[in-house]
């Protein structure tokens, strides 16, 4: 088995998995902490990746994180103004971020469409690429840092990030943050990383949660191109972890994973 591989683990349902995936991430970071002294993780906007935050919120353990020694960063980012609700930024917040002692200057969220870019969308990712690139240490062959997890919700037609099929962004191979224009999940414009720059990541984790993803995870994990299925080409250069509920895991062949958790 590669890193490449896809690792599942099944739940009985999206509230379990979110539970579940909360406490894998809060002991991930604890230790990404206590072995380097501090940890990065890029956060997914949807609706498994807010509900993952607000089990964090939630959860006894969550102070074990040191919260001043975490880099927070984003996958993808709706270009809309800075407070708009729609931001992944402003719903992770919501969800978390507000209420826990980051260090405001090691939280990089995607910039928005009221500052300096404007309205420039392609402006705006070269300037998150540029503050990735200066996080980036001497062995990060990939000008970003290496991140200890970066999360994906999938979409129901398998994109990632903001990275759709036949899309330009998910045919990048050189540039580490992408604008796009024309999303099929509104709003249209937004900023991606791109699968270079996820891939830089020791993990991957895919979340997927409800029977709408049934397909899209059953395509993604049946070796289809990354330009079809934009999830079968986030992987970890240490792991890829597929974290579903039952219902999401349904047009998968049991023997590709274990039972769910009762
Ligand atoms: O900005 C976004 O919309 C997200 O980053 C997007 O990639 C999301 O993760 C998937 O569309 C899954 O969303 P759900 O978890 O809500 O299905």
């Amino acid at each position: 088995m590669t890193a490449a591989t896809p690792q599942l683990v099944v739940h009985r349902d999206k509230e379990l998995m979110a539970q579940a995936a909360a406490a894998r991430l809060i002991t991930r970071i604890v230790d990404a902490q206590a072995a380097r002294g501090a940890a990065s993780v890029v956060l997914t906007g949807g609706r498994n990746g807010n509900a993952l935050l607000a089990a964090i919120a939630a959860s006894p353990a969550r102070d074990a994180i040191d919260w001043a020694r975490l880099d927070l960063w984003w996958g993808d980012e709706r270009f809309l103004p800075s407070g708009d609700p729609e931001r992944n930024a402003v719903q992770a917040r919501a969800e978390l971020l507000d209420a826990v002692p980051l260090d405001p200057a090691r939280v990089h969220e995607m910039p928005a469409s009221d500052g300096v870019d404007g309205s420039d969308v392609d402006a705006a990712a070269a300037r998150y690429a540029e503050e990735l690139a200066k996080a980036a240490g001497p062995a990060d062959r990939l000008r970003v840092p290496a991140f200890d997890v970066l999360l994906l919700g999938v979409g129901p037609d398998t994109h990632v990030a903001s990275l759709f099929p036949e899309h330009p962004g998910v045919r990048e191979t050189e540039l580490t943050v992408v604008g796009v224009r024309g999303a099929p999940k509104p709003p249209p414009t937004r900023i991606s990383l791109t699968l270079p720059a996820i891939r830089a990541a020791r993990e991957v984790w895919l979340l997927a949660a409800g029977e709408d993803k049934a397909d899209a995870v059953a395509l993604a994990l049946s070796g289809p191109g990354e330009l079809q299925a934009p999830a079968s080409g986030a992987h970890g250069t240490g792991r890829t972890l597929w974290l579903l509920d039952r219902a999401a895991a349904d047009r998968l062949p049991p023997q590709l994973y274990p039972p769910a958790s009762a």
